[in-house]
């Protein structure tokens, strides 16, 4: 893939491409009962590191097969030499993302690791569970807001494809990063969903607005009564704030 193609597909994303359902199940059975009953009103699914230990990695190639777009969220980070190659080896599944925490060695490993492939790699920032008191107990100097906005600056220079990030930052980051960056954010929450671990959460159309690209979304739609219904919403309130924009 052209890495100058990326950003003009991103702006004509439409709306229900832009959420991906994160399939946080224990088994490849239960997640592909999700996903038949989300049927065509979903293309896009995020196998994460709990599904991945229950038969996701194959159900992955599954979902490709079926024409399903796949973001594999393993959140990798190692030395380099382990980083790069499994990158290399996830290269190979032709999921569209790779997760990769936002460490300059890990960064870099990962970008040597897929080269020539057309997986695009997402830097993790800081996870949208901490606030500035939890990065302080970690033994980070920095809040989330200077954190991110450092990590996202690093993911730039290594040539990282885009960044996992809070829509509470993704403002501030798509103006320090200019258009090109593909910046996806969990912690969404529909008006009066329960935030649950999220500590840094926003609104579907708040998120969209503020610029991001795509919208992680779990258990508001996979705890749902009715999770096609839950998705639907929550694409309607993407396009009402894509349309809003005017992009
Ligand atoms: O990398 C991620 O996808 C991720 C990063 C982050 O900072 N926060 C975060 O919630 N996630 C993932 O996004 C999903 C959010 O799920 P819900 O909180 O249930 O909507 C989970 O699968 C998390 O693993």
């Amino acid at each position: 893939m052209s890495e100058a193609a990326a950003p003009a597909r991103q702006s004509a994303v439409p709306a229900r491409e832009r959420l991906i359902v994160a399939l946080d199940f224990a088994t490849a059975r239960e997640a592909e009962a999700m996903v038949g009953r989300l049927g065509d009103s979903v293309s896009f699914y995020k196998i994460g590191m709990e599904l991945a230990y229950g038969g996701g990695l194959p159900f992955a190639q599954d979902l490709i097969k079926d024409g399903k777009q796949v973001f594999l969220d393993l959140k990798l980070h190692d030395i380099p030499n382990t980083v790069a190659r499994a990158c290399a080896n996830a290269a190979r599944f032709g999921a569209d993302f790779l997760t990769v925490h936002a460490y300059p060695q890990t960064m870099a490993a990962a970008k040597a690791g897929v080269a020539g492939s057309p997986l695009r790699l997402l830097g993790v920032t800081v996870m949208t569970s901490y606030d500035d008191k939890d990065l302080a107990e970690a033994g980070y100097a920095y809040g989330v807001k200077d954190l991110v906005a450092r990590r996202a600056a690093q993911a730039r220079d290594v040539g990282l494809h885009g960044l996992i990030l809070s829509a509470e930052e993704v403002g501030a980051m798509r103006a320090q990063l200019g258009p090109d960056m593909i910046l996806v954010t969990p912690g969404i929450r529909p008006a009066g969903a329960k935030a649950g671990d999220q500590k840094r959460a926003m609104t579907p159309a708040a998120a969209r607005a503020a610029g991001a690209d795509h919208l992680v979304v779990g258990r508001p739609i996979i705890e749902a009564d009715d999770p096609r219904a839950a998705a639907e919403a929550i694409i309607a309130e993407i396009a009402s704030a894509a349309s809003a924009k005017g992009s």
